[in-house]
């Protein structure tokens, strides 16, 4: 473990028993470094929650070690809980609290003074511009407000570790943007923060490492840029079809992908004015209506990473 290790986990294993016995961690290695994030991304299942709950305790795993700042969280789970701070995938109820009221009080538990508590809560808020719902009850605020509240009651006081479990889900684009700013903002202050997503997309700018789990197994540990090189020299081209048709695909183009109008497929550059010709023909003669070509994104590498299958899932996300 380097001295700027905040998490380090070796060959972590966890099967969870019952009828349909499930592999949910099969051998994961996995570091988060003082001022870094690192994304974990996967798909619906992969085993990522499980992870997360074996770093903060409450799943005990089979075999493999978990390193808390040098604690054995294994070993002593309370001592590493007190390291990590943790936005759990479900939100903590706080009926009977406002979000000040709430982030105020985690502040307080956390150990922190209370001066402190009151200038960090209210930063937050305002960061988040949660101003006009910081002092109402929580049974009256929106999805997206108990998420992002959520968020600050983890970001109030934060460990040494910062464990975000999908944050961004229910909070609307201009919100998501605040939100992705403190997240950058808990590394740049020294935190190491472990950030479990859905959304590619937006995470891609605010990550340094990326680890992509598929059933249990991290198949991919990269930075963003070095994912995307991947696919240098690729380019995505997105279709829009006309009501009825199906794309007749130029030959160069692989890995399509799609649902009911709207289609993807990766196409190498040197083929690129080719495959615009082609495409400009499909919109000429009716059976595309649009199509645009783009850069390979991350968002493209993880798909052909897990495979077009999940497609669907990544999108909605
Ligand atoms: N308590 C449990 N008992 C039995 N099986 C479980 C339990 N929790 C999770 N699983 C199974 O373990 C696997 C991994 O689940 P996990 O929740 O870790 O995935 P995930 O990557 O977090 O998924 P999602 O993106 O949907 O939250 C899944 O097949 C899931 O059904």
């Amino acid at each position: 473990m380097g001295p700027a290790e905040v998490l380090t986990v070796r060959g972590l294993r966890k099967r969870y028993r019952g009828r349909r016995g499930v592999q949910a961690n099969d051998g994961i290695d996995l570091d988060v470094a003082a001022g870094q994030v690192v994304g974990l991304l996967g798909h619906n299942g992969a085993g990522k929650t499980t992870l997360v709950h074996q770093v903060v305790g409450l799943v005990r795993p089979d075999a493999g070690t978990i390193t808390v700042t040098g604690v054995d969280a294994v070993a002593h789970p309370d001592q590493a809980r007190r390291l990590v701070s943790i936005q759990a995938q479900a939100n903590v109820p706080i009926s009977g609290l406002t979000p000040r009221r709430a982030v105020e009080l985690v502040g307080r538990i956390r150990g922190a003074a209370p001066a402190d508590v009151r200038r960090r809560a209210g930063d937050l808020l305002d960061a988040l511009d949660l101003g006009p719902w910081a002092d109402t009850p929580a049974e009256k605020v929106s999805g997206g407000v108990a998420r992002l509240t959520a968020f600050a009651m983890t970001a109030v006081h934060p460990g040494r570790l910062v464990v975000l479990d999908e944050p961004t889900n229910d909070v609307d684009p201009v919100r998501r943007r605040l939100l992705w700013q403190q997240i950058r903002g808990l590394a740049d202050a020294g935190h190491g923060v472990l950030l479990v997503t859905h959304n590619v997309r937006e995470a891609e700018r605010v990550v340094d490492h990326l680890a992509v789990l598929d059933k249990g197994v991290v198949i991919a540990a990269d930075t963003p840029a070095g994912l995307t090189s991947r696919l240098r020299g690729s380019l995505t081209i997105e279709v829009d079809t006309a009501p009825g048709e199906a794309v007749r695909w130029h030959p160069a183009a692989t890995g399509a992908a799609g649902g009911h109008l709207r289609a993807t497929a990766t196409v190498p550059a040197d083929a690129a004015s080719d495959v615009v010709r082609w495409a400009q023909g499909e919109v000429d003669s009716g059976r595309l209506e649009r199509y645009a070509l783009a850069p390979a994104s991350l968002e493209d590498v993880y798909v052909q990473l897990v495979g077009a299958g999940q497609e669907q899932e990544v999108r909605v996300a």
